[in-house]
């Protein structure tokens, strides 16, 4: 890669700024050790979340809201965003982000629980939007089940596609990687969706179902 791609997408990555809120949220998920996607990201999830105008999107992996505020951002006024998570030191984390930006917590169903679990009990084809920010280990299942959730035209989002720029790497094995190249191959592989890898920040796959 010649070095003005290198500095092009080091300007790329700068150009979006966090807001006081999104700083606010940065320092909890510092103090709780954990990634919250970068504002190149959550801009992305913001417009996404607009252009698909969802009435239902599903979130993995809440963390400490930085992605929810993103998706709510784009959301209109009467669409259901549900979020889960099995952290509830993260949990709250999220509600203290969401309160800062004065989001009423109603909007929201916060779910206390793992993807693994709570995914296969979600509505089938009742959903236009699903974001999976959660551990990498899980992402392949995941990505299993909130195919079986999309509705036709609807999108999946994944962030952290590049598994912190391992997944290129063959002899690379482990669990987090392989569940990421599971993941994208999967996608990539089905009949009935269209993907995209896209290098921004960790990576971002958007996979949408043909309607
Ligand atoms: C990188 S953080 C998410 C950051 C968040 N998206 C944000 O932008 O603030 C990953 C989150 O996944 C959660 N997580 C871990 N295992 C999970 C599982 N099995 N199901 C759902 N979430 C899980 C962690 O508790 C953590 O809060």
């Amino acid at each position: 890669m010649s070095a003005d791609k290198r500095s092009a997408w080091s300007y790329a990555e700068g150009f979006h700024a966090d807001d006081d809120v999104m700083l606010a949220a940065r320092e909890r998920a510092f103090d709780l050790g954990i990634d919250s996607v970068p504002a190149s990201v959550a801009t992305a999830l913001t417009v996404l979340t607009t252009a698909v105008a969802p009435s239902h999107v599903v979130e993995v992996g809440t963390g400490v809201g930085v992605s929810t505020l993103a998706i709510v951002r784009g959301l209109a006024p009467h669409a259901a965003l549900t979020t889960i998570d099995p952290d509830v030191e993260h949990l709250r984390a999220a509600r203290e982000t969401l309160t800062d930006a004065g989001v009423p917590l109603n909007r929201l169903r916060v779910i206390a629980g793992r993807g693994q679990d709570v995914l296969p009990r979600l509505t089938k084809s009742a959903y236009e939007m699903v974001v999976i920010d959660a551990d990498r280990e899980g992402l392949a299942e995941y990505v299993e089940m909130s195919v079986r959730l999309l509705r036709p035209g609807g999108l999946i989002v994944i962030n952290d596609a590049l598994a912190a720029d391992t997944v290129q790497q063959p002899t690379n094995r482990s669990a987090g990687t392989t569940s990421a190249r599971n993941a994208a191959r999967y996608l990539a592989e089905r009949d009935d969706m269209v993907t995209h890898l896209s290098p921004v920040a960790d990576g971002m796959i958007l996979a949408t179902r043909k309607r």
